[in-house]
């Protein structure tokens, strides 16, 4: 718990905090990222272009500030940091580091109005943030056997496919020696690229698309192509161009708390869109190898047949009930085959078919789709500690609170 003092005065300075937070966030990375260069290969260049991780930095702080008090409100989001973290290397050190930054920028921004009682207790907060981190991050390096300076380990590419016309899958398999390490389905791995052309290292999360085989690691990378609010994905444009098989990548161990409970026995429903599919794709080929004669619907919206990412491997031999939705279906895709629902999806109109008693329900894709899946699953009375989903990217505050 916060003491009184510091609770009165966070609660107090909360909405002058609120209402300049992507300035003081922005003035922090300026300050930290300018003493820091180094720092740059951590943040992604593409959210930085966009103001995302500016946001997300401010809703997470602001996020602890107003429910730290509260651990059952505030753990999914510091799990959630935590995972992402480790999988990029995260040392305890950095938090001296950003913390000095922060409180400078919070200083420079609000000026006078920063007097020392209320400087005390934001520092204490930020303390208390980077604390939790800092002990769960440890566990998560412990837990891999690995420190966040031995974080990445290097795998070859054994095999490479197109999906579609918009993605790439790409089987990773270690040089050393020793197997990759087991995961979860429905977690991650960062891959480190090289990108001479801004002068920096990158870092990206890229779902394991695959369940275990004991010997290879699979990712799914679509292009990402840009925007006027972004510019095109580059290490997603950089993979495409270069992660021929035979090349060589530094992966990170998988982490990410979006995973199946593969000791349970219940059904699973996974609702995917796009490239969102591939963490449920993951699970689905976790169920088919592992746990076959577990029940579960398999629903996937993609615009047609040429997006429908990792399509080839949707095999028969489960209890899981597809259900492929084309919302924008090409002459060529076959009603009946390869989609079963053309046009808009809406769950409603299939929750016959989706909602199912004391199932989990696993929601991945653009955010206003997880957004609206959620929606209709609590319409449909599934109790909300049934939904789980994970917002990639940038934490966003009214996505994980
Ligand atoms: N582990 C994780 O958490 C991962 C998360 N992702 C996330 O998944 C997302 C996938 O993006 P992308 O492949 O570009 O997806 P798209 O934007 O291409 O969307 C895929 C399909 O879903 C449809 N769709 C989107 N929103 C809705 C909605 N509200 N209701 C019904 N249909 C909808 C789209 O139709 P229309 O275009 O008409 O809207 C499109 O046909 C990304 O945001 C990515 O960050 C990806 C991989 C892993």
């Amino acid at each position: 718990m916060l003491a009184p003092n510091h609770r009165a005065t966070i609660d107090a300075t909360l909405p002058v905090v609120a209402a300049n937070a992507t300035a003081i966030t922005g003035r922090f990375y300026e300050r930290m990222l300018g003493a820091h260069p180094e720092l740059r290969n951590l943040f992604n260049q593409g959210n930085q272009a966009s103001g995302e991780q500016k946001q997300a930095l401010a809703g997470a702080v602001y996020a602890y500030a107003q429910h730290c008090d509260t651990p059952a409100a505030i753990e999914p989001l510091l799990n959630r940091i935590a995972h992402k973290h480790a999988s990029l290397g995260i040392s305890a050190d950095m938090y001296t580091i950003v913390g000095r930054h922060l409180m400078a920028a919070i200083g420079e921004i609000l000026g006078d109005a920063v007097t020392a009682e209320i400087a005390e207790a934001w520092d204490t907060v930020y303390w208390r943030f980077a604390g939790e981190l800092i002990a769960r991050e440890a566990v998560l390096y412990q837990d891999a056997g690995i420190t966040p300076a031995s974080f990445l380990r290097e795998y070859e590419v054994v095999e490479r496919v197109a999906e579609g016309d918009v993605a790439v899958s790409l089987r990773l398999a270690p040089t050393d020696d020793a197997p990759p390490p087991a995961f979860k389905p429905g977690q991650y791995v960062s891959v480190q690229v090289e990108l001479p052309e801004i002068s920096l290292r990158q870092l990206r999360q890229y779902s394991l698309s695959d369940a275990a085989d004991g010997k290879t690691l699979r990712i799914t990378v679509k292009r990402e192509v840009g925007d006027d609010a972004r510019p095109n994905g580059l290490v997603s444009t950089h993979l495409a161009r270069h992660a021929e098989t035979g090349s060589r990548w530094l992966v990170s161990n998988p982490f990410g708390d979006l995973a199946l409970d593969t000791g349970a026995t219940t059904p699973v429903v996974m609702v995917s869109a796009g490239v969102g599919v591939t963490p449920l794709h993951a699970m689905r080929r976790h169920l088919a190898r592992h746990q076959p004669q577990r029940r579960g619907v398999f629903v996937h919206v993609a615009a047609h047949g040429g997006r429908h990412i990792l399509k080839r491997e949707l095999d028969a031999a489960t209890q899981i009930d597809d259900l492929i939705v084309y919302d924008a279906a090409r002459s060529e895709d076959r009603l009946g085959s390869d989609h079963h629902h053309a046009g808009r999806f809406a769950l409603a109109e299939h929750a016959a078919t989706i909602v199912r008693p004391d199932a989990d329900y696993y929601l991945c894709g653009p955010l206003p789709f997880m957004t609206a899946q959620r929606d209709a699953l609590l319409g449909q009375g599934v109790a909300a500690k049934r939904v789980h989903f994970e917002v990639f990217g940038p934490d966003l505050l009214t996505a994980t609170l």
